[in-house]
């Protein structure tokens, strides 16, 4: 059956295939659409120059021997006459630009679909212009042709002038909402955005270098502006990983190629198989174009800048030359006084802190300064002194000072500046601004999970806000899904707005934004089945990773008819993750591992937020398989080598100032700073566009949780089973944390004997966030109950 209906299907396909035009037709016919287009454009120029003596020649048509002064001889002068004097006039130019893009697309063999609506928009603005002419340019019937004048003078015969006038109004509002979106906030926007680009033009940049001069020892402080290219520093050269652009190669080959050995004798057919599939897979991207996942929602417009606040921030920092330099001063006589001399300090400022980068005298003992850190801390009166001996690539020690004004950094400025705004990653994140001021973008699908510490009020939630924003700023709604755990249920409630766009869920939960622990571990075994059936669609595309994937799949080489869909990238983002460790132990810490280890090449990435970075939170497993960690302020030092594996968090100041490792190197960096408003603006504006029907679907998952008809042998019971269930009858009250806290058990154990419970039928089912439903009324109940099950 299958075989015939595909033979059928192929043979339908056939048939339509005869009517279209063949390639070289197509190429043949493009080119006369084209050269004809050229010929009306030259008669139609022609024409309003030679017009006046052409016309008596128009009834001479026949006659060989009258010449016409049109550039296209008697053929343009009858043509143009009959399309500006007797069509639309100056209007009619349109119809050689129609033509000659007609043209193009057979000529290129483009698909073809957005051409029909071109020609309706053009006829319409054709008839709108001659109008138009017609109206306003009455004294000049050339203008606006004979259907211009002829139909003004009908129109104004009915509705008179300013009837005209509002039609023509109104038309053109239908032309402009219609074709170019025109919309009054897009206009103000745009007027906005010309006027804050001249304004920034016009602004000054501060002075690069400084050199000061410090009394006798005249040392000199140099300073890196804004602007520097400043690369060497030693975290805060360009360390950003390169975008390793994929060469335009097709990346199956190889994997072909393996499979062209392994099965030797069908070499052939493989091959041919293989080309056959090609050329099928060339015909569909040919005839539809390549697959856009954009199509949905193709009317999608990305937030704009305006949503964004920039903080009363103007332009580049502030420097305080006075601030600078006493600084400079209290380390020089600090280090001299334990005898250390220096050969030269500079400085690099930064929003929020300043390096200064000391070269000290030959034969001193770096370690020697290392131990000064509390001294020259004090001695500066400052918190937050951190000092790097030796800047790592550097011969110098680096000390870093807190400014006494910080710069905030405002997310518009990350936002729009170009490195981020060029930046070919996946899923590019601007974090914020480096020492040297530099915009700091990383890429998370190379990252690929994410580990962000931090004691409370120190700037965790305004960083996941960051990242998040930096996402939905560059990717569309087709390419990247959240999926945000909340545990607090204040912090992530803004991106309820975004739910059909940009979250993802499990398929019967009401709330997108999980806040119940039941659901987290649920929603991460549910990942841990995409993950899978990911794999899967990767092995039999032949693809190693989510990009050659998709690559693939746009250009239709894989049949959504065997299950390939496009995939977008899944970013899971957990605040609180110590109170899941603490609520469901093992049950969540697994499949975080198994997604952290195996995620990267399918593209789910993990990002994990905590206020308490200890080692019973923040596993060795959970740790050795996130190698990107970011860091605030921190309370203990202990509390920075878990998550950095290096001190430093404890010394930071705050609001925003973090450190950032991916592997070796850490970077101080100043947090980008949006605040809940702007969230809210920027969800409300994507909020309101056209969505999805709903959130993107994971896969189904049944929870052990859910409990009905689980059989449990009464031999397998719990040792406290009894106990349990007495406290439950004597309470009225089915909960696993009832039995958790009275007999001081764990979350799993108390968990199962519930299950246990339900089985006897002691209590109902599960039901959500509700405790359960105990169906025994009293002990004595209870203990005959025990006994018929004994019998
Ligand atoms: N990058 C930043 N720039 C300037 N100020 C900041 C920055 N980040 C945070 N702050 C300030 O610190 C305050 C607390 O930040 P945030 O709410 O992110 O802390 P948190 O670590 O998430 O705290 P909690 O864990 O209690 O939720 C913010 O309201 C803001 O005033």
């Amino acid at each position: 059956m299958a075989k015939k209906r595909t033979k059928s299907k192929s043979s339908t396909s056939k048939k339509k295939i005869s009517f279209a035009l063949s390639k070289q037709n197509k190429i043949i016919l493009g080119s006369l659409l084209i050269v004809l287009s050229i010929a009306l454009f030259f008669s139609f120029m022609s024409y309003y120059f030679t017009w006046q003596e052409d016309q008596s020649l128009l009834s001479e048509f026949k006659d060989r021997n009258a010449e016409a002064s049109n550039l296209l001889n008697k053929f343009g002068a009858a043509v143009s006459h009959f399309f500006m004097y007797k069509g639309f006039g100056l209007a009619s130019f349109a119809f050689p630009l129609l033509l000659a893009i007609t043209g193009l697309y057979l000529f290129l063999g483009l698909n073809r679909k957005g051409l029909i609506s071109k020609w309706i928009w053009g006829i319409l603005g054709i008839i709108w212009v001659s109008i138009a002419l017609g109206f306003f340019a009455y004294e000049q019937p050339l203008l606006g042709g004979s259907i211009g004048f002829e139909m003004n003078d009908f129109l104004q015969d009915y509705v008179g002038k300013i009837g005209i006038f509002l039609i023509l109004v109104f038309v053109l509002m239908v032309i402009l909402v219609r074709l170019f979106n025109f919309t009054p906030e897009g206009f103000a926007n745009f007027f906005r955005t010309q006027r804050n680009s001249i304004k920034s033009n016009t602004k000054k940049k501060t002075p690069a270098m400084a050199t000061l001069a410090a009394g006798d020892n005249s040392i000199e402080l140099s300073m890196e502006d804004t602007e520097t290219e400043k690369i060497d520093t030693y975290t805060h050269k360009k360390d950003i990983p390169p975008v390793i652009k994929e060469a335009g190669l097709d990346v199956n080959l190889p994997e072909k190629e393996e499979e062209i050995v392994d099965i030797g004798l069908k070499v052939e057919k493989v091959v041919e198989e293989k080309e056959e599939k090609d050329i099928k897979s060339e015909k569909l991207v040919k005839d539809f174009g390549e697959f856009d996942p954009k199509l949905e929602l193709s009317q999608y417009k990305f937030p704009p800048l305006d949503l964004l606040d920039p903080h009363g921030v103007s332009g580049g920092i502030t420097i305080n030359q006075e601030e600078l330099e006493e600084n400079k001063n209290k380390i020089v006589s600090t280090l001299k006084n334990y005898k250390i001399g220096i050969a030269q300090i500079k400085a690099t400022i930064g929003p929020t802190v300043t390096l200064y980068e000391i070269v000290p005298e030959a034969g001193i003992r770096i370690s020697k300064i290392k131990n000064l850190e509390d001294d020259i801390a004090l001695s500066l009166a400052a918190l937050g002194i951190r000092i790097i001996a030796p800047i790592p690539g550097k011969g110098t020690i680096g000390i870093e000072v807190p400014n006494k004004n910080a710069t905030v950094v405002s997310m518009r400025s990350v936002i729009a500046s170009s490195k981020f705004q060029k930046a070919e990653m996946e899923l590019p994140i601007a974090f914020g601004k480096t020492i040297s001021n530099e915009t700091f973008v990383v890429d998370l699908a190379k990252m690929p999970h994410m580990l962000m510490a931090g004691a409370t009020g120190q700037g965790k939630s305004v960083g996941l806000n960051a990242v998040i924003t930096s996402l939905l700023y560059k990717r569309h709604p087709a390419e990247v899904k959240f999926i945000l755990v909340d545990p607090k249920k204040v912090e992530l409630t803004l991106y309820n707005k975004i739910e059909r766009h940009f979250l993802a869920k499990l398929p019967d939960s009401e709330e997108a934004i999980i806040t119940d622990t039941t659901k987290v571990i649920n929603t991460l075994n549910s990942l841990c089945i995409e993950m899978d059936n990911r794999y899967e669609l990767l092995k039999t595309a032949m693809v190693r990773n989510i990009k050659e994937y998709n690559t693939k799949f746009k250009a239709r080489k894989l049949n959504p008819n065997d299950g390939h869909k496009f995939l977008p990238y899944i970013v899971l983002v957990i605040d609180e993750f110590a109170d899941l460790i603490m609520t469901a132990g093992k049950e969540v810490e697994t499949p975080i591992a198994r997604l952290a280890q195996l995620a990267r090449a399918i593209g789910i990435h993990l990002i994990i937020a905590t206020q308490r970075p200890s080692v019973n939170v923040i596993t060795g497993i959970i740790k050795a398989n996130f190698p990107a960690r970011l860091a605030f302020r921190v309370t203990s030092k202990i509390d920075s080598r878990t998550i950095l594996d290096a001190q430093g968090a404890d010394q930071l100041i705050g609001r925003g100032d973090m450190l950032f490792t991916q592997g070796n190197d850490v970077t101080r960096l100043q947090c980008a700073f949006v605040d809940t408003p702007e969230v809210a603006k920027i969800t409300e504006y994507i909020g309101s566009q056209r969505a999805y029907p709903e959130a993107h679907l994971l896969p189904e998952y049944v929870g052990e949780d859910s409990g009905t008809g689980i059989d449990y042998d009464i031999a397998d019971r719990d040792a406290m089973f009894r106990e349990a269930a007495e406290v439950i009858v004597t309470a009225q009250q089915g909960s696993a944390s009832l039995i958790q806290r009275k007999l001081k058990l764990g979350y799993n154990r108390a968990g199962r004997i519930i299950d246990q419970l339900e089985a006897a039928g002691i209590v109902g089912p599960f039901e959500g966030s509700k405790a359960r439903q105990v169906l025994v009324p009293d002990i004595y109940s209870l203990e005959q109950l025990l006994e018929n099950e004994k019998k």
